[in-house]
């Protein structure tokens, strides 16, 4: 028994519990008994009987808010303190793969070298763990969206003449590419001033985002809303009080989207084992290895299917039965404005509006959900063209707001969304490559360039403030065509990865 009443519990012991039957395992020095959690894990219960027995906190720490533990199992199953003497190390080994992979982050370029946010994408590709990377840049299915995102992000379909302000961030499970995560984000956003919308399933836990703001930073919220509303309610109450300006309710995502490339490379368990690896020398001491543990199997037993790899899986934690009949139950639990994520079509927006919700994201979820969904940036010039007709509402407008994201990649592309009506823009992969590549610092310069690119626009442009920036500055006459004759993009074009199709295993020479 330790001074603190707590049991003290040795190694050996926990060893014996290595069974679905009986299930220990050790999280930061302590040990819990999750026998019964095991068919409720929302990653399955394969991955926690690998560690069966074992330390498990290696594996736990990149994927888990540090409270996941101990908020969500019953206090009777914290069986107490592990003698640390007891426990045997995890060996370590470091494969050629990781050893080329760390000599090419010795290699990257310095930040000067780095001269706008492709160039950090072009970077995050070499440098990043090959699944991490997958996770963060495919897009769903055979990625039509991506390339028509980033192309309209860019102006093939639009001819911006002139310009503007404001980005958001926001991305889950941010730490894979950085052990920080999400916490770069909100450091870098206090320091420049933009918005962070912060995602439901981080890597940090909520109140540590919050907790690194600046007096006075804002900072959204986006919600993937659980089919256990009581969790909901107390998540966007907590929310409401912890200061969140607005709440962003994702509707794009009943389930996840089937990513091809991600499910082509990676088995989930290998996604979050590498993507715990440190990138920068010296943010981890250590690379994890593969532990053969003995593992008792009963898919039958788990809740969850955990055979479409991460992205699907993470969708069992959204209600699919998410409708308009719920909004008002989200006007009655919260005062904050109410914005959908995700809308598609002006209809959609005209009814947010009718609703008395204050916005919407007109978004395609970064090309990530269903393939041949339009790009926000097309679905602006349509929905601000039918409000007007039918509610006569222009824009930008501070009752109902216009946000989009989506292959937003320089100032430029940002202005011509604020030209068209929108009050501001969504800007995801690009800080979780910067910051996967370069660390806080990337984060830091990949917002200079922004600011400095959009000086330079207003100035080239004319315009001495965003009110200045309208949509005539803008050709959008070719948006929904898709066929324009410009020059390709070839940054965007560089970075492209093309759809492999499936491999032949390696066929060993006949003798
Ligand atoms: C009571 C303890 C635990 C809780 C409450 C918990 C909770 C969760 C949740 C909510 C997710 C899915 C969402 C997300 O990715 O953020 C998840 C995923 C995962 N967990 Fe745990 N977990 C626990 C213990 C563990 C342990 C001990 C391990 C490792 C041995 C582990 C490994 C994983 C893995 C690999 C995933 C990723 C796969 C996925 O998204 O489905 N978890 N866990
Ligand atoms: C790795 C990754 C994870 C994402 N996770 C979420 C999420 O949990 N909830 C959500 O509403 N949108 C999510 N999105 C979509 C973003 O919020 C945003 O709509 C999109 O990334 C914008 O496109 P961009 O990355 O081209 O800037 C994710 C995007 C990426 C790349």
């Amino acid at each position: 028994m330790a001074a603190s009443g707590e049991r003290v519990i040795s190694g050996k012991e926990v060893a014996q519990h290595n069974t679905r039957e009986s299930c220990w395992i050790i999280v930061h020095g302590k040990v819990y008994d999750v026998t019964e959690f095991l068919p409720e894990h929302p990653g399955g219960s394969k991955i926690i009987l690998k560690y069966a027995g074992k330390d498990a906190t290696a594996e736990y720490d990149p994927i888990h808010p540090p409270n996941a533990i101990t908020t969500n199992l019953p206090p009777e199953k914290h069986l107490g303190r592990v003698d640390p003497a007891t426990v045997s190390k995890v060996e370590v080994k470091i494969t050629d793969e990781e050893k080329a992979r760390l000599e090419r982050v010795k290699n990257r370029p310095p930040l000067s070298e780095i001269l706008n946010l492709h160039d950090f994408e072009a970077i995050a590709r070499v440098v990043m763990p090959e699944k991490a990377w997958a996770y963060y840049r495919f897009g769903g299915d055979r990625e039509f969206c991506v390339m028509l995102l980033t192309s309209t992000g860019q102006r093939k379909f639009l001819d911006c003449q002139q310009a503007c302000q404001f980005t958001s961030l926001r991305l889950p499970l941010g730490n894979m590419g950085h052990p920080d995560g999400e916490l770069n984000l909100t450091r870098a956003a206090g320091k420049h001033n933009v918005i962070q919308m912060i995602p439901t399933l981080a890597s940090c836990s909520f109140d540590e985002i919050i907790d690194a703001a600046l007096p006075g930073q804002h900072q959204l919220l986006q919600l993937y809303v659980n089919k256990d509303r009581a969790i909901t309610k107390r998540f966007v109450q907590h929310a409401e009080k912890r200061g969140i300006k607005g709440l962003f309710i994702t509707v794009d995502a009943p389930q996840l989207g089937r990513r091809e490339k991600v499910g082509g490379i990676s088995d989930l368990c290998d996604l979050w084992c590498r993507s715990a690896h440190p990138v920068l020398p010296g943010y981890a001491d250590e690379v994890r290895s593969e532990d053969p543990a003995e593992v008792t199997e009963n898919k039958q037993q788990d809740k969850v299917d955990r055979s479409q790899g991460a992205a699907r899986a993470i969708s069992s934690f959204i209600d699919p039965g998410l409708d308009w009949k719920d909004i008002p139950w989200f006007q009655s639990i919260t005062k904050m404005p109410l914005i959908l994520k995700g809308v598609q079509s002006w209809e959609d927006a005209l009814q947010a509006y009718d609703c008395g919700l204050a916005g919407v994201v007109l978004s395609n979820h970064g090309g990530r959900q269903l393939d041949f969904s339009r790009s926000g940036i097309e679905i602006l010039a349509e929905v601000t063209r039918e409000l007007k007709a039918r509610r006569g509402l222009t824009f930008p407008n501070k009752r109902f707001q216009l946000f989009v994201d989506g292959g937003v990649r320089r100032a430029n592309d940002v202005l011509k969304a604020v030209a068209l009506g929108a009050t501001a823009v969504g800007i995801g992969r690009p800080f979780l490559y910067a910051f996967s590549s370069y660390g806080p610092e990337g984060v830091d310069h990949a917002l200079q360039i922004l600011h400095e690119e959009f000086e330079m626009n207003m100035r080239l442009l004319g315009a001495r403030s965003l009110k200045e920036v309208v949509p005539e500055m803008v050709d959008a006459s070719a948006l929904s065509s898709h066929i324009v004759a410009v020059p390709g993009d070839r940054l965007y074009e560089s970075n492209y990865e093309s759809m492999q199709h499936a491999q032949m295993r390696d066929v060993k020479a006949k003798m």
